[in-house]
């Protein structure tokens, strides 16, 4: 049987240079010199009505008012569940040391300054009631009513596979 070399399947995808190609999100895929690489850990937090919570990103921060999931940047020296583990703490006063934090997607995003890595873990349970510990707004979502609420860019494929599962 014979095989297809890289060549043919670059012709087949209409020969535009790597640089110019459009991802499945409308971004563009770059290729060559990377920004920097971000490492953030985030929860798709699911309560029994099978809701998920989306917080406000507050003024003076970047992205200003868009609603994301909670979490945070991993620090050096932390894994992506420990981090998580701690800014849900931090950010809504809950403790999911012994919750399972299934991990369900991840984004990889191209934003001016750096390279966004978000995996996205779903939890379920948790110790402790949620508390806005950052003066963030908070809300519980339908998963079918994700898409009323403006998201980072970075954030369209996670809500998309959130739809499908939930
Ligand atoms: N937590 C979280 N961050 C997200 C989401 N989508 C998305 O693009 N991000 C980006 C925004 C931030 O650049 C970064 C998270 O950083 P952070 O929340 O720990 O820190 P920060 O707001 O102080 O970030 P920054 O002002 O320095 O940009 O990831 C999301 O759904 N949840």
């Amino acid at each position: 049987m014979p095989t297809i070399g890289v060549d043919a399947v670059s012709v087949s995808q209409g020969g535009s240079s790597p640089t110019e190609q459009a991802g499945c999100w409308g971004a563009e895929v770059r290729q060559g010199a990377a920004q920097p690489l971000l490492l953030v850990a985030a929860a798709a937090l699911i309560d029994i009505d099978g809701r998920v919570l989306l917080a406000q990103r507050p003024e003076g921060r970047s992205m200003a008012g868009l609603w994301e999931f909670p979490g945070g940047k991993v620090d050096t020296g932390e894994t992506p569940e420990g981090a998580l583990v701690r800014e849900l703490q931090e950010e809504l006063g809950i403790d999911t040391r012994q919750s399972c934090l299934a991990p369900i997607a991840f984004a990889s995003h191209a934003y001016e300054s750096f390279h966004l890595l978000m995996p996205l873990y779903a939890c379920r349970t948790w110790r402790g009631a949620v508390q806005p510990r950052e003066g963030q707004s908070l809300t519980w979502v339908r998963p079918a009513r994700l898409g009323d609420y403006e998201m980072p860019p970075a954030d369209a494929p996670l809500v998309a596979v959130l739809r499908d599962l939930l």
